[in-house]
């Protein structure tokens, strides 16, 4: 995909408005990529939309694009609900929305969980045309809104599931049912799906009957096309790591003359580790953020936009950030934890080498970890190549030392602060751990 191409007509001839098409240019985003340029005119056609698509491939514009466009042909009402399982990427969705509708004066309700419900109440109340929202707070308001809200939603002609494979999933059963429930029946509204991981689970939903006349679905995988799940310019390796000495090697990779530069995220699977690390990190001079459940909102907020600006180069995140991220910056993205589920790592993966851009991804694998390596290897259909460039052992034991005593001194403040008693407490209070929380 390439941005600084393409004629005027590309967009429009999709069946995209004109407004839009301008809005876009305006972006520098002029010519379709190939999940829009096959499901667009579907959508614009009324249809309901299975997309399946690479990380960092268009999908946002796949979906919003055509609902945009049919919106401006009435901009009346409550027009469309966008669910995905993360804040942080609702905030980012409804920013693009707001973006590209800017010159049609579009109002657009961000509903998401750490933030004021009131305030969202009343933006509800004012009947937003596009609600972009987390399903456990849209469900709150399902749930305590008076009519105006409620009978707002009830007609609203679309329905997106983004990362609907997650969303599919039972940690969000309860609040999904509750958000559809108050919406249109099937038939009666658009429904468009979208996820760089199709699952059997979002297929299923594909072989469900429709009655005839009414919207059929349309499905459209490009993964199925090319075989490899990942991004052509996604550059993949693995590095053997004994578990004791891992944040050495991560100090030395992040220090080293390749990667000093970088803008690198990390990636581990409990918010006890991105919180040592960060501190660890912190002492040793890297300007470093992160990003995890247990930060209050306005934390996880100013953290994004920190590294978003380049102010902190590192972010260690959990799954909070897998995905949909768009930060097109980040150059590196290191699997510090291995995931059990190798879909989860398309999607840490894929927050680089984005739109065409070049990137890469390590893979940290300690022993126990040799399994899912391999499992992530047939899924994605290809063979990581082994992760040469920190291999002196001498350099290694150097930083090893510096790391330690950082790393003490990170988990001497941390006790101190009860981190691990606060953690407890927050688990008890929003169920298990989980990369995903129910808001
Ligand atoms: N046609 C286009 N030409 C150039 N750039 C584009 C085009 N469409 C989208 N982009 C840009 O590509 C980037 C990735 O798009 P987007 O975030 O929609 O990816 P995605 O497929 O949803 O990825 P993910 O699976 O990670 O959520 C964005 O910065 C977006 O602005």
């Amino acid at each position: 995909m390439s941005s600084n191409v393409g004629s005027s007509g590309d967009f429009g001839s999709l069946g995209i408005s004109r407004w839009l098409v301008e809005s876009l240019r305006a972006m520098k985003i002029t010519q379709p990529t190939a999940i829009q340029k096959a499901c667009i005119p579907k959508i614009l056609e009324g249809r309901d939309c299975i997309g399946g698509a690479k990380t960092g491939s268009g999908k946002t514009i796949a979906f919003a694009g055509p609902m945009l466009t049919k919106w401006s042909e009435d901009p009346s009402g409550m027009f469309g609900v966008v669910l995905t399982p993360t804040r942080e990427l609702a905030m980012q969705i409804a920013e693009q929305f707001t973006a590209l509708g800017s010159s049609m004066n579009i109002r657009v309700a961000l509903v998401v969980g750490g933030e004021s419900i009131v305030d969202q109440a009343i933006q509800l109340q004012k009947k937003p045309h596009f609600i972009v929202a987390t399903p456990g707070r849209l469900a709150h308001h399902v749930m305590n809104s008076g009519d105006d809200t409620v009978g707002g939603l009830k007609r609203v002609k679309f329905l997106v599931l983004d990362e609907a494979d997650i969303l599919l999933t039972d940690t969000f059963t309860d609040d999904l049912t509750t958000c559809v429930g108050i919406l249109p029946p099937k038939q009666s509204r658009q429904n468009l799906l979208f996820t760089a991981t199709v699952t059997d689970q979002v297929k299923m939903l594909q072989s469900s009957p429709t009655p005839e006349g009414k919207p059929k679905l349309f499905s459209y995988e490009v993964e199925s096309m090319d075989k490899v799940a990942i991004p052509a310019t996604l550059k993949t390796t693995y590095l053997l790591v004994p578990e004791q000495v891992k944040e050495a090697y991560l100090y030395q990779i992040l220090t080293s003359n390749s990667y000093r530069e970088a803008s690198a995220i990390i990636f581990v699977n409990r918010t006890v580790t991105a919180e040592i690390l960060r501190r660890t990190l912190k002492q040793l001079d890297v300007r470093v953020a992160s990003l995890h459940s247990q930060m209050p909102q306005q934390e996880r907020t100013n953290s994004l936009h920190r590294f978003r600006a380049n102010a902190a180069r590192v972010l260690i995140a959990t799954d909070v950030a897998s995905r949909g991220l768009d930060i097109p910056t980040v150059q590196l993205v290191i699997n510090y934890d291995i995931s059990a589920n190798p879909d989860t790592f398309i999607h840490r993966a894929g927050r680089t080498a984005r739109a065409g851009r070049s990137g890469e991804s390590i893979c940290f694998v300690a022993q126990r970890d040799v399994s899912r390596v391999e499992a992530i290897e047939d899924r994605i259909n290809k063979k990581m190549d082994e992760f040469t460039e920190v291999h002196d052992t001498a350099v290694i034991r150097k930083a090893l030392s510096k790391v330690t005593a950082a790393k003490r001194e990170s988990l001497m403040a941390m006790e101190k602060e009860s981190f691990g008693e606060r953690r407890k407490l927050h688990q008890r209070k929003n169920g298990k751990e989980k990369g995903y929380r129910r808001e």
